[in-house]
C-alpha cells in the first residue's frame, strides 16, 4: 500500500532581493515526504537547505511554487489556520532558542500556555521530559545544562503541541560527536515509537547515515540528487554527493596513508590501485576470493571498511589488483556485472 503523503513541495522557489545582491536561496524545488520517513536534506553552508525547509511551515514564504502539508495547502490558509497548522509542524534549531529565564519545565510549557488547564500541561511536560531522558532536570535552568541536555529540551518543547512532523534544523550541528549520535538516536526513537515524520537537515552526511531512510543533497539552492539512503549509498551519481558519502568513511585520510605504504610505492606492470565500493550481501572475502579462483587476480587490501546502513552492508576497500592485464579486465567486467563500483586510484597525489 502506498503511504501517505505529509509534505509536497511543487516547484518552489525563494529569492531574496538586498541592496546588492539578489539571492536566489531556493532554486525551483519539489519534494515529497511521507509519513514515518526520516527524510535527509544533506548539502554544504549556503545551499538552500534552511531556506527550504523554512518553506514547509512557511516561516519563509516562497516566491512562487506550491506548499501542501498534512492535506492543507499551506499558502491558501488564513493566518489563524497557519497559526492552528503549524502546530502540527516541531522544529528544533542548532543553537536550542531556549529561554534562559525559564526551568526546563516552563521551557517546555511555553507552547501550551492559556490553550490548556494548568494540570493538564503539567502532566504533558512531565511526560515529555521523561520521553527524552530529563526527568530529574524539571526545576533546573538552560545554563545549567549540557548542550545535549539542552537539545533534549528542545526537542520536548517542539513536541508539546503533539506535532506529527518535526523539522530539525541542524539540530545537532553545536554538539561533539557522541552526544550528536545520542540526540540522533532519540530522534529515531521517537520517529519509531510516535509514528514521528522527521525533516533533518544537516551538512553532515555521517548523521544522515545514522537515521535517515532518505535523503537529497542540495547544492545552490537545487536539489541535484535524492534516493533513498542505500539507492544513494549504493550508486551516487553527482559528485558532490561522493564526497559527501566519502567523509563518513573518512577515505581522503585513508587513500594519504594508503599511498605511503611500499606495495602502492612499488605497483608492478599491470597493477592496478582501485577504490572498491559495494551494498549488499557480498562480503569482503568472497569477493576477493572470486577475483583469485575465478579470474586469477590477487587483491592485497590496504584499506578497508565497512558500515552497516539500515541493516545492510556497505564496504570500502583500497586494494592493489595484480594479474595480467586481460585478467584484470575481465575482472572489472565481473565487478561490473556484480554492482561492485570501481574507482581508480593515481599512486600519486
Ligand atoms: N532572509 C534572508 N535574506 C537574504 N538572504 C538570505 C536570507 N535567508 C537566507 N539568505 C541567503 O540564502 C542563501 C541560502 O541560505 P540558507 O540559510 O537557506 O542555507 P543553508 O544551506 O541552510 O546554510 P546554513 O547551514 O549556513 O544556514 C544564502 O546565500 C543566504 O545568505
Amino acid at each position: 500500500m502506498a503511504k501517505e503523503v505529509v509534505i509536497t513541495l511543487k516547484d518552489v522557489d525563494v529569492r531574496f532581493h538586498e541592496k546588492n545582491r539578489d539571492v536566489h536561496a531556493v532554486d525551483h524545488v519539489d519534494l515529497t515526504v511521507e509519513r514515518g520517513d526520516i527524510y535527509g536534506i544533506v548539502g554544504y553552508s549556503g545551499a538552500g537547505k534552511s531556506t527550504l525547509v523554512r518553506a514547509i511551515n512557511l516561516l519563509q514564504r516562497p516566491t512562487s511554487g506550491s506548499v501542501t502539508v498534512l492535506g492543507e495547502d499551506m499558502l491558501a490558509l488564513s493566518p489563524k489556520a497557519l497559526r492552528a497548522e503549524r502546530k502540527r509542524i516541531g522544529m528544533i534549531f542548532q543553537h536550542f532558542n531556549l529561554m534562559n529565564s525559564l526551568t526546563i519545565a516552563d521551557n517546555v510549557a511555553f507552547p501550551l500556555k492559556g490553550l490548556r488547564p494548568k494540570a493538564e500541561i503539567q502532566a504533558k511536560v512531565t511526560e515529555l521530559l521523561e520521553l527524552v531522558g530529563l526527568e530529574d532536570r524539571a526545576t533546573a535552568f538552560p545554563t545549567e545544562l549540557s548542550g545535549g541536555q539542552k537539545q533534549r529540551v528542545g526537542i520536548a518543547r517542539a513536541l508539546a503541541s503533539d506535532p506529527e512532523i518535526l523539522i530539525s534544523d541542524e539540530a545537532t550541528s553545536a554538539l561533539d560527536p557522541k552526544t550528536t549520535s545520542a540526540i540522533l538516536d532519540l530522534l529515531k526513537q521517537l520517529n519509531e515509537k510516535l509514528g514521528l515524520t522527521i525533516v533533518l537537515i544537516t551538512h553532515e552526511m555521517e548523521a544522515v547515515k545514522q537515521i535517515c531512510n532518505k535523503v537529497a543533497v542540495m547544492d545552490e539552492g537545487a536539489i541535484i540528487e535524492r534516493g533513498s539512503l542505500l539507492e544513494i549509498f549504493a550508486k551516487p551519481q553527482q559528485k558532490l554527493t561522493k564526497d559527501f558519502i566519502d567523509t563518513t568513511i573518512q577515505l581522503d585520510a585513508a587513500i594519504e596513508s594508503v599511498r605511503q605504504q611500499p606495495a602502492v610505492a612499488h605497483l608492478a606492470g599491470a597493477d592496478q590501485l582501485v577504490r572498491l565500493t559495494y551494498l549488499g550481501a557480498s562480503t569482503d572475502q568472497p569477493l576477493v576470493a572470486t577475483l583469485y579462483k575465478d579470474f586469477n587476480v590477487t587483491a592485497n587490501i590496504l584499506f578497508g571498511d565497512i558500515q552497516i546502513l539500515q541493516g545492510t552492508p556497505f564496504g570500502n576497500l583500497i586494494v592493489v589488483l595484480s594479474g595480467t592485464q586481460a585478467d584484470i579486465e575481465q575482472t572489472f567486467k565481473y565487478l561490473a556485472a556484480n554492482d561492485v563500483q570501481v574507482q581508480h586510484i593515481d599512486k600519486e597525489a
